[in-house]
């Protein structure tokens, strides 16, 4: 018969222990070495307070508080020279100080409560001859990183507990220690790290990261026809264009770093409620792809089923540009075939096609894919759709033809082969199980709360990255019609049909490089 306790032994039961008799100068002693040895801890623990408390005194006994105060003012000015001579060395040194000073004011003050009111601290029953006591053990916090915005603790587990355990309990921790968000992130083994957001870095909106003009070959000014600069370009410079598509920057991550989605070799999907800012998400792409598409080495077949209403201004870098279901059907049955001529000539040579100016990435972009996958009523053209998106989601990757799409409703019934794209951004939605629905199960649980975006934050969502199951807060860089008419027009590529073209001459200095003007714009 198993036993009731499984192999997890009892707690001893306390009892009374024998009294053993002891000279009181053994006691005397045993408690003075045991004060010696907590007193020894404690000042190792906080080696770097009881020095500078120690040190303090030395100088206040030596120079008196005036001393101390002229010595206070010393350090402060120098820390100003330092800011202003060389920012760079002193920012780290600044939040390490800062990040110091939070750990012993805020985490530490409030860590024992905050562990043992959300069951993260352990407590084991002991016996003391006379009482029943609890011995209590406590997650280090390992280190601490801080910044402008956030706090990231790295914590120590304790026996027994894991990174779930401490997921459960994020909410409470936000409260206790007053962040705006709480994440626990889990380590290989051992250790969490417990990220605590204490203001939204993400509130302003995010200007768009210059762009990389890698070859030096430069814009062409206001759309000039004719003599084509990116007719130059080196093949070192084509080389970094083709390694930019796999990190196309649209816009900033929560913790000030850039965000960036991989084009090629991956298809893209971005979901979110209307007005929730998927528009800034595909221009981002748009704009960060123009480079490659003026170089030859990236063609833009864009669907706009909404009629041309949100992607008609970026027409001159468009190969093909689709606003009807009957012409869409065509464009994807086009790069269906596309898709098979190459993989059949690839087929045995290479695992994924690298971009040229003969063939180069194909990127199908549709705008509002559900109304291609839901709402359109010609059954004849309804098949065919459904038969070219799922073929190219399925086999375009390695080929070199990817899609990028935008949706506003990501449950299956509208949007069967969601799960096709290896890329998915969830931006504001409506409700609760969305985020799942496009991040995958437990990630709303991790972090990514879609639905409590404010409108107001329009461009603002929630990716995985990296394989990594937790997701990170970003927010798409919002391109306006100003930028996007000054990108049309510097990288419109030789071959873009005529048709119409944005005016942007009010936007270009005569004698100004245009690419300055980009970046400035950034
Ligand atoms: N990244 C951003 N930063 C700041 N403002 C933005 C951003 N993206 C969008 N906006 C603002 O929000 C408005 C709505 O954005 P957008 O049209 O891109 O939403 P959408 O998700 O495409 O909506 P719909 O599905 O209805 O077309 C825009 O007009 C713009 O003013």
């Amino acid at each position: 018969m198993s036993r009731i306790n499984g192999d997890q032994r009892f707690p001893r039961v306390p009892t009374r222990a024998e009294k053993v008799r002891v000279p009181l100068w053994m006691l005397l002693l045993a408690v003075a070495g045991k004060g010696l040895a907590l007193a020894v801890r404690g000042c190792w623990r906080h080696r770097v307070a009881v020095a500078t408390a120690i040190g303090g005194l030395l100088f206040v006994h030596r120079f008196g508080l005036l001393g101390l105060g002229v010595l206070l003012g010393g350090l402060v000015a120098v820390g100003v020279v330092w800011w202003r001579v060389h920012g760079r060395s002193f920012w780290p040194v600044a939040w390490w100080l800062w990040g110091r000073a939070r750990l012993t004011f805020v985490y530490q003050r409030r860590w024992k409560p905050a562990m043992v009111h959300t069951d993260l601290a352990i407590r084991m029953p002991a016996s003391t001859g006379d009482q029943v006591t609890f011995d209590e053990y406590f997650p280090r916090i390992r280190s601490i990183r801080s910044s402008r915005s956030v706090d990231v603790l790295r914590v120590e587990l304790l026996p027994g507990q894991t990174p779930a355990a401490w997921a459960e309990q994020a909410e409470a921790l936000r409260h206790v220690f007053r962040a705006r968000r709480c994440q626990v992130h889990a380590e290989t083994f051992r250790f969490v790290r417990v990220v605590f957001h204490r203001h939204d870095s993400l509130t302003r909106p995010v200007p768009p990261a210059a762009l990389d003009d890698s070859d030096g070959a430069g814009p062409d000014p206001a759309g000039a026809a004719g003599d084509h600069p990116r007719s130059i370009r080196s093949s070192s410079g084509r080389g970094v264009l083709v390694a930019g598509l796999s990190a196309v920057p649209v816009g900033r991550c929560e913790d000030g770093s850039a965000w960036t989605l991989p084009v090629r070799g991956s298809h893209v999907l971005i979901a979110g409620a209307t007005g929730a800012g998927k528009g800034s998400v595909l221009w981002g792409l748009l704009r960060g792809l123009a480079p490659a598409v003026a170089a030859g080495l990236v063609e833009l077949w864009v669907c706009d089923p909404k009629g041309g209403m949100e992607l008609a201004f970026g027409r001159p870098l468009f190969t093909r540009f689709a606003t009807t279901t009957d012409t869409i059907a065509d464009l994807l049955d086009d790069a269906v075939s596309r898709m098979q001529t190459r993989t059949a000539t690839l087929a045995g040579n290479t695992r994924l096609h690298t971009p040229t100016r003969e063939e180069p990435l194909i990127v199908v972009v549709v705008d509002e894919i559900a109304s291609l996958t839901a709402y359109v009523t010609d059954r004849e053209l309804k098949k065919r759709i459904g038969a070219a998106l799922p073929l190219l989601l399925s086999q375009g990757r390695a080929p070199g033809v990817v899609v990028v799409a935008a949706v506003q409703d990501p449950r299956k019934e509208v949007l069967p082969f969601r799960d096709l794209f290896p890329v998915r951004v969830a931006l504001r939605m409506t409700e609760t199980d969305q985020a799942d629905l496009v991040l995958g199960n437990g990630a709303r649980e991790r972090g990514a709360r879609a639905e409590e975006i404010p409108r107001a934050l329009p461009g603002v969502g929630y990716v995985l990255h990296d394989g990594n199951p937790d997701p990170i807060r970003v927010r798409a860089a919002y391109v306006d019609d100003v930028e996007i008419g000054r990108v049309v027009a510097h990288y419109r590529p030789a071959s873009a049909a005529g048709g119409w073209t944005p005016d942007v001459s009010n936007y270009l200095d005569d004698d100004s490089d245009p690419l300055d003007g980009l970046d400035q714009a950034a």
